[in-house]
């Protein structure tokens, strides 16, 4: 570079009458040497055939280093080519299993990155708890869709993903009917996930709050609510064996029924949670309970409002009362079966649905039911799972529509005779069909006379199946708690996004290259006039 400076510098500067300096000041001269003005243009000819050549190379070194520094500003700070981590959650409900897969962004290692489902998988079958007399077979159940896991995550990821297992409602209640069929089951489960290639973590039972709590979190997470401090969503999970409420309200700090609370630190903020979770009030055991009701007194035939009008089907008293929420309540010296007709009255539906609700004794300031306490109602709600499958077959997810006219089309749909049900929904299992009358009376009792939404906080609800792409349900908070990617503070955020560092960058370059020709506008001039004289 000295020598580079001895060679073309020093020729520039043939005005200042110097002799060649020692290498180390020449480049204390080089501003002096610019400063002072042009040499006589005859003199400049005669003694400086370089300067022409030397502007130019000055300019290219400066230019070279420009791009490089900007180059080297977008090449370090470029998102990198998108690596994704996975997770996954099998959900073993009463009625069926589902699997969901998980994926966020390798290198989001605070946990900033977004969790998104990438895949879910339903299981051919019934549910796990199904198989309590053939636990086997709940394993095997489980492997197509195992396999199905195998195909969307990438090979590579497979050791390091991890696997969890939640069993809810069906479970709880094959739990405290028979303790030892369950842990049967469970064996049996976790045998068959163990042979997966993924990480296995575990197979568990949720309690009613855990399985409410991360319900609510998976709906608030997905809205963006939590990492932005907003106000939060209800959740209303309506499953088959057990139904959840969970929601924050100003008026619950948990000091009033303690039980009901549960305490989150999310992104630098407290949130205290009011959640219950009714076993037995999921849509499949209300209905027991219901029928249970019906045949207290062990008839042999029950003409039943919440059926269709032309409705008949023999039911086994076996099978009716085989489930711990009803077991206890069998008629004695009832019949082998009784004979189950419909007459589809919604009114006189409500009433006997309301017999499955004790509205009365409350030890609280104010209840749901059977004396639970239950806060005031704060905020929107989203209601996800069969409170979803009810209402958008029923085409009701529109709370904008008034209650009564809701209630005056579900009138209308279960007047409608069994046989033009049938008829009109060829694609719809016939077992759903039967319930979709008695469901949507149930969904708006539990709603307005259970949880005591108004006609006006009705449209404060929102049914919902999916929220960007990724089901609502209890697994992915599940998810996110276990494998702690919710942050308690904010993260620390870079001061500048790339966009704005790589500008930054580019825009200092553009002006240390102005500065640059500026500060040899001496050689322009120079070589101008030197153009102009030859
Ligand atoms: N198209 C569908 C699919 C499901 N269902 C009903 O919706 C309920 C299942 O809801 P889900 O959230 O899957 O419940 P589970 O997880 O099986 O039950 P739980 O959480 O109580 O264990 C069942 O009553 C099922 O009959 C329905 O009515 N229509």
């Amino acid at each position: 570079m000295q020598d580079l400076l001895t060679r073309f510098l020093f020729p520039m500067c043939p005005h200042l009458s110097l002799s060649p300096p020692p290498p180390a000041t020449l480049w204390l001269l080089l501003p002096v040497c610019l400063s002072v003005g042009p040499p006589p243009l005859s003199e400049m000819k005669e003694k400086n055939p370089w300067h022409s050549p030397v502007a130019i190379i000055i300019t290219v070194i400066g230019v070279i280093v420009i791009v490089a520094l900007v180059i080297v500003a977008v090449l370090q700070n470029r998102p990198l080519a998108q690596k994704y981590k996975y997770g996954i959650v099998l959900d073993a409900g009463s009625s069926h299993t589902a699997l969901y897969i998980y994926e966020w962004p390798a290198e989001k290692d605070n946990n900033t990155g977004r969790v998104e489902q990438k895949h879910s998988c339903k299981v051919i079958g019934p549910g796990i708890s199904s198989y309590a007399s053939a636990p086997q077979k709940a394993g095997e159940s489980l492997k197509a869709c195992m396999k199905e896991a195998e195909q969307w995550v990438p090979v590579k990821r497979h050791p390091e993903t991890p696997l969890y297992l939640g069993a809810t409602a069906g479970m709880r209640l094959l739990n405290i009917e028979n303790s030892a069929a369950s842990d049967k089951v469970f064996e049996a489960v976790g045998e068959a996930l163990q042979k997966s290639p993924f990480s296995y973590q575990g197979a568990r039972i949720l309690s009613g709050q855990e399985e409410g709590a991360f319900g609510w979190v998976t709906v608030n997470y997905l809205d963006d609510r939590l990492s932005q401090g907003l106000e939060t969503t209800g959740a209303l999970d309506l499953g088959g064996a057990s139904t959840q409420i969970s929601f924050v309200s100003d008026q619950y700090d948990g000091s009033e029924s303690p039980s009901n609370a549960v305490n989150f630190r999310l992104y630098g903020n407290d949130y205290e949670l009011y959640t219950h979770s009714f076993l037995c009030y999921g849509k499949d055991q209300a209905q027991r309970l219901k029928l249970a009701h019906q045949t207290q007194s062990g008839p042999n035939a029950v003409e039943d409002p919440c059926q269709h009008p032309g409705y008949n089907t023999t039911k086994k008293y076996s099978v009716l009362y085989d489930s711990p929420c009803v077991s206890n309540r069998k008629p004695q010296g009832a019949p082998a079966t009784f004979l189950h007709t419909g007459t589809g009255n919604v009114k006189q539906c409500q009433d006997v649905v309301k017999n499955i609700f004790n509205f009365t004794d409350c030890k609280y300031s104010q209840c749901s039911f059977n004396g639970v306490y239950q806060p005031s109602l704060q905020g929107p709600f989203g209601a996800f799972s069969a409170y979803y499958f009810v209402t958008s077959f029923l085409n009701l997810t529109d709370t904008s529509v008034p209650l009564e006219d809701v209630r005056k089309k579900l009138e209308r749909y279960c007047a409608t005779s069994w046989s033009q049900i049938v008829q009109e929904h060829p694609g719809v299992k016939e077992k759903y069909l039967a319930e979709y009358c008695f469901s949507g009376t149930y969904i708006l009792t539990l709603l307005t006379e259970g949880y005591n939404f108004t006609s006006e906080s009705y449209s404060n609800i929102n049914f919902i199946k999916k929220i960007k792409g990724s089901d609502a349900g209890w697994t992915l908070g599940y998810m996110l708690n276990l494998t702690n990617m919710i942050p308690a503070e904010a993260p620390d955020s870079p001061p500048l996004p790339h966009a704005g560092y790589v500008s930054i960058v580019s825009i200092c370059a553009v002006v240390i290259f102005i500065l640059l020709l500026f500060s040899l506008r001496p050689l322009w001039a120079r070589h101008c006039k030197k153009q102009q004289i030859v």
